[in-house]
């Protein structure tokens, strides 16, 4: 499960959220061999974020919601996957639609930070998904699976084993407008059969694959019951410690 707090909570801020956070698992007994527990918070948060997994020893992770494609230089306002590595990152968020939409990301772009990333040591979650229209128009899955292969451009399949793909439908990021369970099914198996043909079925098998689009503890456990649904990559609801917790513990309350 993991939380991309976008442009939200400050460095001061982010210590007690994950605080917090860390506390509810802990006090819940959470397996986090189970159900691994990551918080993507803005780039200024992640020097007080790794300050407090190291020195309390928390098993939770972390990430960035982005990466710059080159390695150093003159690149104003960029941020290199040698820094985020530097900082202890296990993630980086790319590709999300916010970044494709309101920075003109290209399937190019992505996929040179899907590259970088790896070279740094550092997983990508990558984000794909269609908008309101192409999914009117019933093309949801090829539109999806294009930009799955366009940002594996030439990523090996040692790689690609170890990538994290997230499905997030554009029309239901932060509207309230959850995807039915089917309907991420659909596309998030779509992924995987892609997958398995661009590399081997048996890694494709092994890669995780998320859902993100208006998750909340309420609507979590249907969506996680789908095959090929691995977790889910949150947004407003990981603002909330208490809620991300509960979205994390998804499993218990299917049982309690
Ligand atoms: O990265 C997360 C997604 O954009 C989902 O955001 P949301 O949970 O606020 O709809």
């Amino acid at each position: 499960m993991a939380g991309n707090w976008k442009m939200n909570l400050d460095h001061q801020q982010a210590i007690s959220t994950v605080q917090k956070l860390s506390w509810v698992l802990k006090d819940a007994k959470h397996d986090y061999n189970a159900v691994e527990v990551a918080v993507l918070p803005p780039f200024t948060d992640l020097r007080s974020v790794q300050t407090l997994v190291d020195g309390d020893k928390l098993e939770l992770v972390y990430g960035a919601q982005d990466i710059s494609k080159h390695e150093s230089g003159a690149f104003t306002g960029e941020v290199s996957g040698a820094m985020l590595a530097k900082l202890g990152c296990t993630y980086v968020a790319i590709g999300h639609s916010e970044r494709r939409e309101h920075h003109g990301e290209s399937d190019d772009l992505i996929n040179a930070k899907v590259r970088v990333a790896f070279a740094h040591g550092l997983t990508p979650i990558l984000c794909v998904g269609e908008g309101l229209d192409v999914r009117k128009a019933g093309d949801q899955v090829s539109y999806t699976l294009a930009q799955v292969e366009a940002a594996l451009v030439d990523v090996p399949a040692e790689q690609i084993a170890k990538i994290v793909i997230a499905y997030e439908p554009v029309w239901a990021i932060g509207t309230g407008e959850v995807a039915t369970p089917e309907d991420a099914q659909e596309v998030c198996g779509a992924i995987r059969r892609v997958l398995g043909e661009l590399c081997d079925p048996d890694i494709a098998d092994g890669v995780r694959v998320l859902y993100g689009g208006s998750v909340k503890s309420g609507n979590v456990a249907q969506i996680m019951a789908q095959p090929d649904v691995d977790g889910a990559l949150v947004g407003g609801a990981s603002l909330d410690p208490e809620e991300f917790a509960r979205i994390a513990r998804y499993q218990s309350h299917v049982t309690a």
